[in-house]
């Protein structure tokens, strides 16, 4: 199943700096394992924002919130998620 996903991220602006880097290395480290596996297909970031437009295959709508909430910095994060089907004129 095909999920397109934006997360947004709001980090608190007096976030501990060792903590604010550790998050985002453990954030870095995650995101790359599903690439790796295929789970997470896409990884955009949204100009100018701190966020990004990802689209996720996995089997199934709990395997994607069960993605979403070990995303280290989703306590920190505004998700919005839709649910892709084909396209008529889609080519490809
Ligand atoms: O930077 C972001 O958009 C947030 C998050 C998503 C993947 C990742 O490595 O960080």
């Amino acid at each position: 199943m095909l999920f397109a996903v934006q997360m947004t991220v709001n980090l608190p602006p007096g976030m501990d700096p060792e903590v604010r880097a550790s998050t985002i290395a453990a954030e870095k480290e995650y995101a790359q394992r599903l690439q790796c596996a295929g789970e997470w297909l896409h990884l955009w970031r949204c100009a100018g924002r701190y966020s990004n437009l990802s689209v996720f295959d996995v089997v199934d709508n709990d395997r994607l919130n069960d993605i979403l909430w070990g995303l280290p910095l989703f306590p920190y994060m505004d998700v919005t998620v839709t649910a892709l089907a084909r396209h008529p004129s889609a080519v490809r």
